[in-house]
């Protein structure tokens, strides 16, 4: 049979960026097939980067009006959004063109079309072209969700998308959700100066972490001044002349807010819809991703799946993990480590941020296994109070016969910095006691991890 490509990848995006450039070096004869208007994927251009840009915007303003507390005078700090928003363009303008100079650098093909599946060998292209390839990655992302709440296919409302592109401060908004975007971005239009109303279904927002850790951050965000329901269910969602309108349970009562806009962050779902996945042989889940194997095959063994649209999370360094592995198993590789998930990093940058890493108390406990747990706040740490940082902790787990660190739960000032610490260790398998033997500057926020190790150090030795 005779192939145009030995790689032919559908999404230039963290997963297939990535994945293309480990299969071109490796010789394989490579191309990035990517409709977008324009080039660098979700990270880029509408996730990671313009978010946590405006992000710290937030915070430096929050630092600043709250600067009485440090015994400074700055008498008015308030946003200027047409040169945040200005700032947060010429930033991501610059990273999207270095990505779209990395695409076009030659290494591999670029073609600037979508494709869908003709059958398991063969991409049509919306240039009507035909391509054949040996090996295809699906590496297309994901997609806002819509979902089936009363009134919300007909109402008008804003993505992360318009909210990572305001050049205005909203008089007020509606967020619909409590998951990571919703949190993130409530926050920032809470501090930017908007009237903040989150809507959320599950009894803790950031509904994947502890209830202790999404406590912090739900307190913190009350703190901030918004109003915050948790444990509703949504009625109904509609827009009148004076703004959109919820209704929902909470607590047995109906509930209405009303706000100048309505922020629907309510989820993502693979974008994988339009690629005529039937016709390669391939059965996608209900939520639309990709089933794959540990090597990111799905069960055509020379099509892999990787990033957003094969789950199981949506995280930039995992989409690049899952492409280089799938490269490399095409490339015919086999000495090879599947994604490790049992070190998976997690990031919230909420402020406090929140940040897990390994196997945590909620999942241990399902699976019946013994660990130690201790914890730390920082309104009892020096640097911290310092810093007038005293929201959340630090939480060490770790296996009991030896010490082994198995996670860590940080929620606090810079926690997504900080839970790093434990990277490294985790991943060399290290004990509490190799922990102890490194050394911790002082005074540091990074320090306070040591109480918690201690504190197992000695419940281990006993
Ligand atoms: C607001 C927000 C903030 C986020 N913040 C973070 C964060 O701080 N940290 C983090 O780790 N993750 C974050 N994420 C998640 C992260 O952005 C994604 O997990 C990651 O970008 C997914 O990469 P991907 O390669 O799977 O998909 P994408 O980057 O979306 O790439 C998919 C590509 O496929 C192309 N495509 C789609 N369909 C076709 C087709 N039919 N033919 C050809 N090409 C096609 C698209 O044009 C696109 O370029 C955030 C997400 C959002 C929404
Ligand atoms: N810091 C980061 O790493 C970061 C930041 C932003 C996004 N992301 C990634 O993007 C992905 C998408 O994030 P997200 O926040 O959009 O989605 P999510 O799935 O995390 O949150 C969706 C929220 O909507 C609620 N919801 C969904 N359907 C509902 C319904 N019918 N009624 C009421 N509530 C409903 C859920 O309970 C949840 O609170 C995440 O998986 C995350 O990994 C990561």
């Amino acid at each position: 049979m005779k192939f145009d490509f030995d790689f032919l990848v559908l999404g230039g995006g963290s997963a297939g960026f990535n994945a293309a450039r480990v299969a071109a070096d490796l010789g394989l004869k490579t191309a990035v097939v990517d409709g977008a208007r324009h080039l660098g994927g979700l990270c880029i251009l509408r996730g990671c980067m313009p978010s946590k840009t405006l992000l710290y915007v937030a915070e430096v303003l929050h630092l600043a009006q709250k600067a009485k507390v440090f015994g400074l005078r700055i008498p008015s700090a308030t946003p200027d959004m047409k040169a945040i928003h200005a700032r947060k363009k010429k930033i991501i303008a610059d990273f999207a063109s270095y990505r779209a100079q990395a695409l076009e650098s030659g290494q591999f093909e670029l073609i600037r079309a979508n494709g869908s599946f003709v059958d398991p060998h063969t991409i049509e292209l919306s240039d009507d072209r035909q391509l054949r390839a040996k090996h295809m990655l699906i590496a297309t992302g994901s997609k806002v969700s819509v979902p089936n709440v009363p009134g919300l296919a007909d109402t008008p409302f804003w993505s992360s998308d318009e909210v990572l592109d305001l050049d205005f401060v909203p008089e007020s908004v509606l967020v619909l959700g409590g998951g990571i975007v919703a949190c993130e971005l409530a926050q920032f239009l809470r501090r930017i100066g908007s009237r903040v109303i989150l809507v959320q279904r599950s009894l803790n927002i950031l509904r994947d972490h502890s209830a202790a850790a999404s406590a912090v951050v739900e307190q913190a965000l009350r703190d901030d001044g918004i109003e915050l329901f948790t444990g509703t269910h949504l009625q109904r969602v509609w827009s009148d002349s004076r703004g959109v309108n919820v209704e929902f349970l909470c607590n047995g009562k109906v509930r209405r807010r009303r706000a100048a806009h309505l922020f629907n962050a309510l989820g993502r779902q693979a974008n994988t819809t339009s690629l005529n996945l039937r016709a390669a042989g391939i059965r996608p889940r209900i939520t639309g991703q990709i089933p794959t194997n540990r090597w990111q095959q799905t069960r055509v063994p020379h099509i892999y799946a990787a990033g957003d649209c094969a789950g199981p999370v949506e995280i930039v360094h995992v989409a690049i993990q899952q492409g280089d592995l799938a490269a490399r198993h095409a490339a015919g590789i086999r000495k090879l480590k599947p994604v490790d998930y049992s070190l998976l990093l997690n990031v919230v940058f909420t402020d406090p941020q929140l940040a897990t890493i390994g196997r945590l108390e909620r999942d241990l406990e399902r699976h019946g296994r013994k660990f130690l747990v201790a914890s730390y706040p920082f309104n009892d740490h020096g640097k911290s109070i310092l810093m007038e940082a005293n929201y959340g902790y630090v939480k060490v787990i770790a296996e009991p016969r030896r010490g082994r660190i198995l996670g860590a739960e940080i929620v606090g000032k810079d926690a997504g910095e900080l839970i790093h610490a434990f990277s490294a260790p985790l991943a060399m398998r290290a004990t509490v006691f190799d922990l102890l033997r490194a050394p911790w500057y002082h005074p540091t926020l990074a320090e306070i991890i040591t109480y918690p190790l201690e504190e197992i150090a000695e419940q281990v030795k006993r």
